[in-house]
């Protein structure tokens, strides 16, 4: 490898699946030893640029390096981990089995027992993969992602079916296993999960990446607040939509929630235009609430 090679490299990268564009343009450069998160919406293109990174498919446009090479011949080389969200499970066997059937094919393969002591499968070697819990399930194809002893991991919702307590030490583990030159590209829908386990957040909406910079840069991209009100069928959701300093509204329950990039701008026409406005809080935005306007607004645009 090239020491100033990219671990990854996109470069207009784009995909559909018949009139559907999954992928549109994407130019990505992840770096040896980034832990970058990819963080959007269902059916923002994530899975998909994923399977593009790992060679199980194709784009129609652009293109794909891993460590400077096609990802089939980076994937075979044992240089890529994966895991996939619908990945299944050999069945017929128990996890033991099936870590020694992956283990003998890998040139040079971590030692099985770091890789059962990291994904915490002592427990359950001898269980059938079939009789798995779903958090269980994700541990084995966390132990089969690390197995190659890969530079690269590509993980896709990984702490998906894990509890808070599992996940916790699921990122403990990620942490010390990336500790030296480990790069690891991981999709997520826990927004908080992103902010803690990543350096960097790629946020993808409608198959483009709508930001990209740290958690703080991303919550900072939306600095304004939420405004909170009661949905009184009085009120006009169109005009409010409008209101200058109005990003975006949401209806949470009997209350509407308008995020802005200016609270105070759009807190004082909220007052002058609808004065039937009642029961108001002004909040903070949360990371959540940065991911959503940003997804929002490319969805409008
Ligand atoms: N094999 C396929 N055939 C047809 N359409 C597909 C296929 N795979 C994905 N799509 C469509 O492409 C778009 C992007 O899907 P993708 O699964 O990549 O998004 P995602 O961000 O991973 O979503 P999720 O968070 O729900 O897993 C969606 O509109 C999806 O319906």
């Amino acid at each position: 490898m090239n020491a100033s090679e990219p671990a990854l490299a996109l470069t207009g990268v784009r995909k559909s699946y018949g009139p559907v564009t999954a992928v549109r343009g994407v130019d990505l450069r992840i770096e040896p030893g980034e832990i970058v998160a990819l963080l959007g919406p269902n059916g923002a293109g994530k899975s998909t640029l994923n399977e593009m990174i790992l060679g199980l498919i194709r784009p129609d446009a652009g293109r794909v390096r891993v460590f400077g090479s096609d990802p089939l011949t980076a994937v075979r080389d044992g240089r890529v981990g994966a895991m996939l969200q619908a990945g299944a499970l050999l069945s017929d066997c128990t996890v033991r089995e099936l870590l020694g059937l992956m283990h003998g094919l890998y040139a040079h393969p971590l030692p099985l027992d770091e890789v059962i002591e990291r994904a915490e499968l002592a427990g359950f070697l001898k269980t059938r993969t079939e009789r798995l819990s779903g958090g269980q399930a994700q541990r084995v194809r966390y132990a089969l992602a690390l197995l190659p002893d890969p530079e690269l991991m590509i993980l896709d919702e990984p702490t998906v079916a894990m509890d808070v307590e599992l996940r916790r030490r699921f990122w403990t583990s990620m942490r010390d296993v990336t500790a030296g030159d480990r790069t690891v590209l991981f999709a997520t829908h826990y927004l908080e999960e992103a902010d803690q386990a990543a350096d960097r957040i790629v946020v993808l909406a409608a198959g483009s990446v709508v930001a990209d910079g740290s958690g703080d840069m991303i919550k900072s991209r939306v600095s304004g607040k939420i405004i909170g009100l009661a949905a009184d069928p009085a009120l006009d959701l169109e005009l409010i939509s409008a209101l200058p300093g109005v990003v975006r509204v949401a209806r949470v329950g009997a209350r509407l929630e308008l995020t802005c990039d200016d609270s105070d701008r759009a807190l004082r026409a909220l007052l002058e235009r609808q004065p039937a406005a009642r029961e108001i809080e002004v909040t903070a935005a949360s990371l959540e609430d940065a991911f959503l306007a940003l997804t929002t607004e490319e969805r409008v645009a």
